[in-house]
């Protein structure tokens, strides 16, 4: 098995992933360096609930470290890339701010934000690109709001995350995109410092526990997670649900469903669809399979998320289907911070969307929409529907 793999159908994953029902496998990296895939529900949360692997890309292959970052090169703040203790620090001065109970509170202001974005397409009238008009703006304004981040240097952020994301990318890129961000951010925080704002910087500012340049790291952590991820379930998840109309007439008019229906999205979408990776620091057995000391491993969520052993239907698209134990937010001490805001903006946006538009529809055929196999967050990069 070579890594990246080509998808035969637009919204499941590549064959390749399902051929042995073996959890643990060897896989060959683009560089041709061999690792290990993990396709199986069990032993992926194996490996993200042990703490005998690393998250850090300076313990990984320099080329696996370069997907993500180059080796050794991650910014003060950025979490998502430390172990233990360094981890534990920043993400204890986050977890009081993504509480399920601080997120439901943003619930009116994201409605809000939904619909003016309808207003606004019903307004220009159709077609639109459900991309630009609608997936993407939500998240962006509702993270730029909670960071305190203004909405008109979208441009910049939206750009530089796309640089960011790109999986052909070089190291040199991928450092320059992250460094015009902290540069961005070092002026932010500059700015709030004389005149401070009722939102998450301030607070991270005004907590004191912390330097400007750990503050500029978690900042743009929050900034390109919060927006690229949601984003891209909007837009993909609407395209799913246009493939599937009964599914769609469920969401659009059983509000009962949107709960479950959001999980079942996660989980056959899989938007994750290129890592997480970790590398071993000491050996480990997953399943029966040897792991040695600094041997990378890929966990891939699309295959756990349709793993047999784990959910009846896997590649159906049910929204009926209990769906809750999927990985598309990870597990253990990386879960996404982010996930019940993630949460929220679907259960809104999506039933918002349909019941807008009720007879809302492609604009093109399904085989020319554009799909994001080039970027490590997979999606649409765009989406034209009329209505
Ligand atoms: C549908 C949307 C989202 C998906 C599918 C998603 C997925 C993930 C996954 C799989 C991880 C774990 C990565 C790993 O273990 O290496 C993660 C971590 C993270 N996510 Fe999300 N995410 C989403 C939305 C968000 C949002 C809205 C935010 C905004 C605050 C966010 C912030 C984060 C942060 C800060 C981490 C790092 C956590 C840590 O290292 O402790 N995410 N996300």
């Amino acid at each position: 098995m070579t890594y990246p793999m080509s998808r035969q159908r637009r919204l499941d994953p590549p064959d390749e992933l399902f051929g042995d029902p073996a959890p643990v496998r060897p896989l060959t990296f683009a560089d041709g360096h061999v690792g290990w895939l993990v396709r199986g529900h069990a032993a992926g949360r194996a490996v993200l609930a042990d703490p005998r692997f690393s998250a850090e890309p300076d313990r990984q292959h320099p080329l696996v470290a370069s997907r993500h970052l180059p080796k050794g090169r991650v910014p003060p703040g950025f979490f998502l890339r430390m172990d233990a203790p360094d981890h534990t620090r920043y993400r204890r001065l986050l977890t009081g701010h993504f509480t399920v109970r601080r997120m439901n509170q943003l619930q009116p202001r994201i409605e809000e934000i939904a619909a003016s974005c309808l207003d606004d397409m019903e307004r220009a009238g159709p077609p639109a690109d459900l991309v630009r008009d609608f997936a993407l703006p939500i998240p962006s304004l509702v993270i730029c709001e909670l960071l305190g981040v203004p909405y008109e240097d979208r441009e910049n952020f939206q750009n530089e995350s796309a640089r960011l994301l790109r999986l052909d990318s070089s190291p040199g890129e991928m450092e320059s995109a992250i460094n015009d961000l902290i540069k961005y951010f070092y002026t932010l925080i500059a700015r709030k410092r004389v005149e401070p704002g009722n939102d998450l910087l301030t607070a991270l500012i005004g907590g004191g526990e912390l330097e400007d340049d750990e503050i500029a790291g978690m900042g743009f952590l929050l900034l390109v997670a919060g927006h690229e991820t949601t984003a891209n379930m909007l837009a993909l998840g609407t395209f799913a649900l246009l493939e599937h109309p009964e599914q769609l007439a469920l969401v659009r008019d059983d509000p009962t469903v949107i709960d479950n229906a959001v999980e079942e999205l996660l989980r056959y979408l899989s938007i994750i669809h290129v890592g997480p990776t970790r590398t071993a620091v000491e050996d480990v057995v997953i399943e029966g399979t040897t792991i040695r000391a600094g041997e990378c491993v890929a966990l891939s969520i699309p295959a756990a998320n349709r793993d047999p052993s784990r959910f009846a239907d896997p590649s159906a698209l049910d929204v009926r289907q209990p769906a809750g134990s999927h990985l598309s937010f990870g597990h253990g001490i990386h879960q996404c911070l982010g996930q019940q805001l993630a949460r929220i903006e679907m259960r809104v946006a999506y039933p918002a969307l349909l019941r807008r538009f009720p007879s809302l529809r492609l604009a093109v055929p399904a085989e020319e929409v554009p799909m994001r196999a080039d970027m490590s967050i997979y999606g649409v990069h765009s989406l034209r529907v009329t209505w």
